[in-house]
């Protein structure tokens, strides 16, 4: 009857702390100047000075880092192809939000069958990442638990908060110490003002409590991330790709004093989640720009090596290679033809 505390918790397992995991798998000065080099340039595309458009493409979740590199080398040689019309960013989405439970992602159940050993997640996703890093592309992600970037970020060139957090205080206000630019989705229910407002919030200093490198508990103070911008991925009302949604988003983002970069998802609810709808979302964001609207300034495609996705959790053993377990994804060969015709097009 006594017991008022740890009701709940049936374990507490220290991690590494971020500064002995960013020497055990380090990162070289040529990797740190990649990195700042690959957020300039976003930076530079969103602020309209670099008039290529930004692509965030890849899997839906990284599930088997062999296959991710497989993907990460296809799309490094396309990336390569397309380079004076699209900067290719390619998503390495280790942590998945879940609408109610579901594989929460790499860094939080590597072995795939919920033992849930995060300090190999932590390992395996670092690696990874310098791995993508090597083929030439830069990365994203979505960042979701606010620990996770001591670990990761000085490795990551654009992030995302998903459109399950967009509205919460703490992403926010770690938005707004994170060092690379950021998009804020809209809410899963089509809120446009909770990412505004999310990007008020996040271009502001802010005080919060947070872990330092040295897994210290601490009160951490920002001075603000200026570069941060909306993007557009449906909602259960449908989908707001569209030239009326984009114009009604940028007015927004006018009215609140903001400025208007816009990134459109071609994949979740603008897809309604289906890969066969995912290519013509994308043709149409990519006619827009191309018709001229330069408020568009960024694109995201979930693709992999296979078509869809396949249902988890299952066998280990009966994965098929290179097929998602999270959402759809439209597979390598449309991926590179969707990605050539883009570039054309532009
Ligand atoms: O992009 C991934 C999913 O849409 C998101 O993690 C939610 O997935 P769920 O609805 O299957 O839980
Ligand atoms: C979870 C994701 O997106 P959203 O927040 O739009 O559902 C994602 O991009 O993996």
């Amino acid at each position: 009857m006594s017991q008022v505390s740890d009701l709940h918790v049936t374990s507490n397992e220290p991690l590494p702390t971020p500064a002995a995991l960013l020497e055990e798998i380090p990162r070289s000065a040529e990797h740190a100047s990649f990195m700042a080099e690959s957020r300039q340039i976003i930076r530079d595309i969103l602020n309209g000075k670099d008039k290529r458009l930004l692509l965030i493409v890849g899997p839906c979740s990284i599930h088997d880092t062999k296959a991710g590199i497989d993907y990460a080398k296809r799309l490094a040689k396309i990336a390569e192809e397309v380079k004076d019309k699209i900067y290719v960013v390619m998503r390495v989405y280790f942590e998945k939000p879940r609408t109610t439970v579901g594989w929460k992602g790499l860094i939080m159940d590597p072995q795939l069958d919920g033992s849930a050993d995060i300090p190999e997640g932590l390992r395996q996703a670092r690696k990874f990442l310098l791995e993508v890093i090597e083929t030439g592309l830069p990365t994203a992600t979505e960042l979701l638990d606010p620990i996770t970037p001591q670990y990761i970020s000085d490795l990551i060139s654009w992030s995302a908060i998903g459109a399950r957090t967009t509205e919460s205080q703490t992403h926010r206000q770690m938005a707004s110490g994170l060092s690379m630019p950021l998009g804020f989705k809209n809410t899963t229910t089509g809120d446009l003002d909770a990412a505004v407002n999310a990007i008020k919030a996040a271009t502001c200093s802010q005080t919060f409590l947070g872990v330092s490198d040295l897994g210290v508990a601490s009160a951490v103070t920002t001075s603000g991330n200026p570069d941060c911008h909306i993007i557009l991925r449906g909602s259960d009302k449908g989908p707001n790709y569209g030239a009326d949604d984009i114009a009604e988003s940028r007015e927004k983002l006018a009215k609140s004093g903001l400025p208007t970069p816009i990134m459109v998802d071609a994949s979740h609810a603008n897809c309604g989640k289906s890969a066969d709808k995912m290519p013509a979302v994308y043709q149409e964001i990519v006619r827009q720009r191309a018709a001229g609207d330069e408020s568009i300034v960024g694109a995201m495609l979930e693709s992999f090596i296979e078509h869809g996705n396949q249902g988890f959790p299952a066998p280990l053993d009966e994965l098929v290679y290179g097929k998602s377990i999270t959402d759809q994804c439209i597979d390598w060969d449309t991926t590179e033809r969707l990605i050539r015709e883009s570039a054309a097009a532009l």
